[in-house]
């Protein structure tokens, strides 16, 4: 087995027997001329490769800056570049640096912006805490996920792997297709581009049908251990619905977990928002004058997202999050585990994306019209890039779980604020909540 750094070495002889391997396996006349692909799709494309693996030079890699992260940095073999991409620093956040990029107006970077015992809660929140019921994750749709959810069973069979006097937590078993559930369409997973909302088109889209996805056909039973690695998103808040990419108003949201809404809050409120969007000198720039930043100090407040868990090999389409009703209330992306590149493009995939190295602790908030509703992804997660603070959790099973879990993973926690404040979604004809029952969504498993 060659090790991620040669594979990276142009002279080593694991390089060259993978790229003999690649050139044996690549099929000529599969995918369309590189013109056929836009800007967006072409970076997604570059950023995909395995071997030989993309180069970085042109990735924002903030991290770069900060001395204290050379260790980790250095023990990957993956490295962006800190003058790839213009940027500017606009001050602080409760402590930490905080960047602009003039190309992606309301783009905000806080590399490092997390502490490693920050880091390692999170994970612990994201996982134990926040990956079960009453929150939905892809595995609903697919399993009857017991209530203490995946992780903790997860736990249970490795426990009782090493003492038999534990006993394994029951196989879990498929769930089956009830009268009024919707197949999704046969072939690759449909990418529909749904309406954006807004609070004039909310009461229709509000109102549409949202019928509970099927699950897979003849699906086996499977241990916790098995299924954990296929746990791809959990639902954060107000209920999302896969099918037709709009929130289900009709299902009531869940409390975000404190931790998290306090952190995304004390952010939004410390960052500098006047000078991040300040007017460039002199001039009629593109910063919209009716970016309404100086509301969101005291009206941002979180109600929805996503925990997204990334394998290896598992990469975000190009998409733009419009779902929201709020089109300008900041998002709050934070990345734990391993690294990846992000791209962010302009509002249709024919702008050429910026593409951005995120690493463990690093947080990105997405503010204000442009930024807001902008393509964004991403292509690829950058294995052996795990901190070494992640692989510290502590002495016992549970903490190497977590080690070995994220050796493997790339989590993002991504909080959104579905309505403007003061915008009363019943108000508009919304159905109210009927139950709090937990119905499944469409998946990847
Ligand atoms: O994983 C990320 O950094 C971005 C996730 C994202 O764009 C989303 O959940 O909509
Ligand atoms: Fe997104």
């Amino acid at each position: 087995m060659f090790s991620n750094a040669q594979l990276h070495q142009k002279n080593e002889r694991a390089y060259k027997k993978a790229l003999r391997n690649e050139r044996r396996t690549a099929q000529p006349g599969r995918s369309p001329d590189d013109h056929e692909w836009t800007p967006f799709r072409l970076a997604e494309k570059k950023y995909k490769v395995k071997f030989p693996p993309p180069d970085l030079s042109g990735v924002l890699d903030l991290a770069l800056l900060d001395s204290e992260r050379d260790g980790e940095i250095q023990r990957s073999a993956w490295a962006g570049s800190a003058t790839a991409q213009e940027f500017k620093n606009v001050g602080t956040c409760r402590g930490r640096k905080v960047y602009c990029l003039p190309r992606v107006p309301g783009l905000i970077v806080m590399p490092g912006h997390l502490t490693p015992e920050e880091q390692r809660a999170l994970v612990r929140w994201s996982l134990c805490d926040h990956a079960k019921a009453p929150n939905e994750t892809n595995l609903d749709t697919h399993y009857n996920i017991p209530s203490e959810g995946i992780w903790s069973l997860h736990f249970q069979c490795k426990s009782a792997l090493l003492d038999p006097s534990k006993k394994s937590p029951d196989r879990i078993s498929p769930r089956k297709a009830g009268p009024s559930t919707v197949a999704p369409p046969p072939g690759p997973r449909q990418l529909i581009s749904n309406t954006a909302a807004d609070p004039s088109n909310f009461c229709d889209l509000a109102k549409e049908p949202k019928p509970l996805a099927a699950p897979s056909p003849a699906l086996a039973h499977a241990t916790a251990s098995e299924l954990l690695p296929k746990l791809r998103w959990a639902n954060i808040g107000w209920f999302y619905h896969w099918g037709t990419k709009q929130y289900d108003f009709s299902r009531p949201r869940v409390e975000i977990g404190e931790c998290v809404w306090k952190l995304c809050t004390d952010i939004v409120r410390a960052l500098p928002w006047s000078t991040i969007f300040k007017r460039p000198e002199g001039g009629n720039g593109p910063l919209a004058d009716h970016v309404d930043w100086m509301s969101w100090e005291n009206e941002y407040e979180p109600d929805a997202g996503i925990v997204n868990f990334y394998q290896l090999k598992d990469t975000l389409m190009g998409h733009v999050d419009r779902s929201e009703v709020c089109a300008t209330s900041p998002l709050v992306s934070i990345s734990l585990g391993n690294a990846a590149v992000f791209l962010i493009g302009g509002h249709s995939r024919d702008q050429e994306p910026t593409p951005l190295l995120l690493r463990s602790g690093d947080v990105v908030v997405m503010s204000g019209p442009q930024c807001r509703r902008a393509y964004h992804g991403v292509p690829r997660v950058l294995d052996g890039t795990l901190p070494d603070h992640l692989l510290s959790f502590g002495e016992d099973l549970e903490s190497e779980l977590f080690e070995s879990y994220l050796r493997t993973t790339r989590i993002n926690i991504n909080v959104r604020q579905v309505f403007p404040k003061g915008f009363d979604p019943w108000k508009q004809g919304a159905s109210e909540p009927i139950s709090d029952s937990c119905s499944a969504s469409d998946a990847d498993v």
